[in-house]
């Protein structure tokens, strides 16, 4: 399979091995049809980029180069960010790209009709000549702003327009996804991604877990999704566990040596029962805890023998707080007794503010009781279809939950579906190119016009920290400077428009793969180094285009000459109607 190769970027890229994607079904196959069709239409009209060849072609090659960029026009859940994330599995995409004797045969099987010589250029077809510019993974990025711009010969790049727009679409949407869960949830709580069983297949959950924790997410219960990202490993047990034990008598081996080694308990299930007997006649549950589930105490007893030293319990499978919660500080003060302290619970039903409220009142009183520092701490984990909106209802509500795991909602992304990012020629031959609408009156916001040209783009942060506004210029422009006022223009919306003193000026699009281009290569950072990123960035965001509830718009913009430059070309394309 190609992607077990490791690629190289030509000159620049050579000296830095860049490893295979995630996903192996990521080869040069993995494009919608008409990527090809379109390569051969170019190949047969000499605009394919055969560089090896006769003046007519070296000509030819120019007029082949292109410019595409990928960006997205609205920004999802009805927010007002986006986080960028897929660049690395773009990234050992180009490095890897390269179609095997199979993918040939394949290929010609299904267009029979194309000659050859199109399928020897196939074979010889890799993206040593192709180049990436993209915003570091990790950032807060925008719609209309290219998210990256991939350069060169044009049959190539047609190629990777699908598999980018895919490896891009649902990274960053569930990593926005994840972070707009982090947002909501407060930095102190820790999230948990359970959403293995509910994602769209196996390439989903990788990498809904993969794009969570760099979103914000602590850690996922996806065992594989640990072993490829290093992503910290968390979980507790489920209903099934505590359902599949029926009584005491089921432990066989009842001993438990103490945390220090210094005694052995030899019956851990007599110490437990006897502590369930001191809650239930405890002063303060004035009789509150009658019977409680003994299967459920077995399931318990078991579970901390097994795991003594991060013991955590399922409290909700017959009754919280009738039987889940005695039955667990029952354990839990047993486990005490020998020096050990248990961890915590998880709910997974029922009113979660209610119950973590109530559940924490019976840990402190039981701290009070019986005298046991920190037990009024224990961790209360909650789940069970967890979102934004729940998360929120809690906040408003008041609760005592210090963990939240997700699953369903969060990777299935379940209030929007996709992010829409497209890719757009830009520039042909040096020629600047833009894409109106079917209807160009309805352009009028520039919601489906495309920005032309190579350009180059800028965040300028103004005096509180804060970024003021993108700006997209002519490449040919000069550079804004710190201090410097400049005019920063709506891309398509005349009257607005707002000078800017920036305090800091961050050049957006770096290189990631120079192709045979002589630039410096910026170097592909660790999952740690992005989650980082994306943390940062956002708390460097006004509070304002954050929060949930009618978020301020973040400005986009263009420079007055790319604003004259879009809008000449639009004249230029947008024909003249008639009124009949
Ligand atoms: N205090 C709360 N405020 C708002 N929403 C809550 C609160 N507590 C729980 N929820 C949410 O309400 C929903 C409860 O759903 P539902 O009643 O179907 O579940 P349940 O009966 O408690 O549990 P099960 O999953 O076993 O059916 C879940 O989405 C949960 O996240
Ligand atoms: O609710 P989610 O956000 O998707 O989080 C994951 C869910 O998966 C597990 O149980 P599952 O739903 O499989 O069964 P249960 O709810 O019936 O226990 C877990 O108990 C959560 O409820
Ligand atoms: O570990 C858990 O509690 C867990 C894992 C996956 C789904 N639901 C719960
Ligand atoms: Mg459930």
């Amino acid at each position: 399979m190609a992607a077990a190769a490791a690629g190289s970027g030509g000159a620049n890229g050579s000296a830095h091995q860049v490893g295979a994607p995630t996903n192996p079904m990521a080869t040069a196959l993995l494009t919608d049809q008409y990527q090809f069709s379109m390569a051969y239409a170019y190949w047969k009209a000499g605009k394919h980029a055969d560089r090896a060849v006769s003046t007519y072609y070296l000509l030819e090659f120019n007029t082949s180069n292109c410019r595409f960029d990928l960006y997205f026009r609205k920004n999802p859940f009805g927010g007002e960010f986006t986080v960028f994330a897929g660049l690395e599995e773009c990234i050992k995409f180009v490095a890897n790209f390269k179609f095997t004797e199979d993918d040939i045969s394949f290929l010609q099987s299904v267009m029979p009709m194309c000659e050859d010589a199109f399928f020897d250029y196939l074979r010889k077809t890799d993206c040593s000549d192709v180049e990436v510019y993209s915003i570091p993974e990790g950032s807060v990025v925008f719609p209309k702003v290219p998210l990256m711009r991939v350069e060169g010969p044009v049959a190539v790049v047609q190629l990777l327009e699908t598999p980018f727009v895919n490896l891009i679409n649902y990274a960053s949407l569930v990593t926005t996804n994840a972070a707009r869960h982090r947002h909501v949830a407060g930095k102190s709580k820790v999230l948990l991604e359970f959403g293995l069983r509910r994602a769209q297949g196996p390439d989903g959950a990788i990498s809904a877990s993969k794009y969570c924790f760099m979103g914000g997410f602590d850690a996922t219960s996806n065992v594989l999704a640990g072993n490829l990202f290093g992503i910290p490993l968390r979980g507790t047990h489920s209903h099934a566990y505590v359902s599949s034990y029926m009584s005491l008598d089921e432990i066989p081996d009842k001993s438990l040596k103490s945390k220090d080694g210094s005694r052995v308990c030899k019956d851990f299930v007599s110490l437990v029962t006897e502590w369930l007997q001191k809650i239930q006649l405890a002063d303060s549950s004035c009789g509150v805890f009658g019977e409680t589930n003994q299967s459920e105490l077995a399931a318990f007893a078991s579970y901390a023998l097994a795991f003594p030293t991060n013991f955590l319990a399922l409290v909700d499978t017959y009754d919280v707080m009738r039987s889940g919660i005695p039955n667990f500080c029952a354990v839990a003060l047993a486990l005490h007794d020998l020096g050990y302290k248990a961890s915590g619970i998880r709910l997974d039903s029922g009113d979660l503010a209610y119950l973590s409220i109530e559940a924490r009142k019976v840990f402190r009183t039981i701290e009070k009781e019986f005298n046991v520092p920190a037990f009024g701490k224990m961790i209360i984990t909650a789940s069970n279809d967890l979102n934004e909106e729940t998360i929120d209802a809690l906040n408003k509500q008041g609760h005592e939950v210090d963990a939240f795991g997700i699953g369903t909602y969060l990777v299935t992304c379940y209030s929007q579906a996709a992010l829409g990012c497209v890719f757009k020629l830009v520039e042909i031959n040096s020629r600047p190119r833009i894409k109106l609408s079917e209807d160009v009156a309805k352009c009028h916001d520039g919601f489906q016009v495309s920005i032309p040209c190579k350009k180059r783009c800028f965040r300028l942060y103004g005096k509180e920290g804060y970024p003021l506004v993108d700006i997209m210029m002519r490449e040919s422009e000069p550079s804004p400077k710190a201090g410097e006022r400049i005019l920063c223009r709506h891309p398509f919306l005349e009257s607005k428009r707002a000078y800017v003193v920036p305090q800091h000026v961050e050049e957006l699009l770096l290189c990631y793969w120079p192709g045979t281009s002589n630039k410096p290569r910026v170097e592909l950072p660790s999952l740690e180094e992005i989650r980082g990123r994306c943390m940062q960035q956002l708390e460097k965001l006004r509070p304002d285009h954050i929060r949930r509830l009618n978020p301020t718009p973040y400005k986009v913009s263009v420079s007055a000459k790319l604003y004259e430059f879009i809008h000449s070309l639009w004249l230029n394309e947008a024909p003249v109607g008639e009124l009949q």
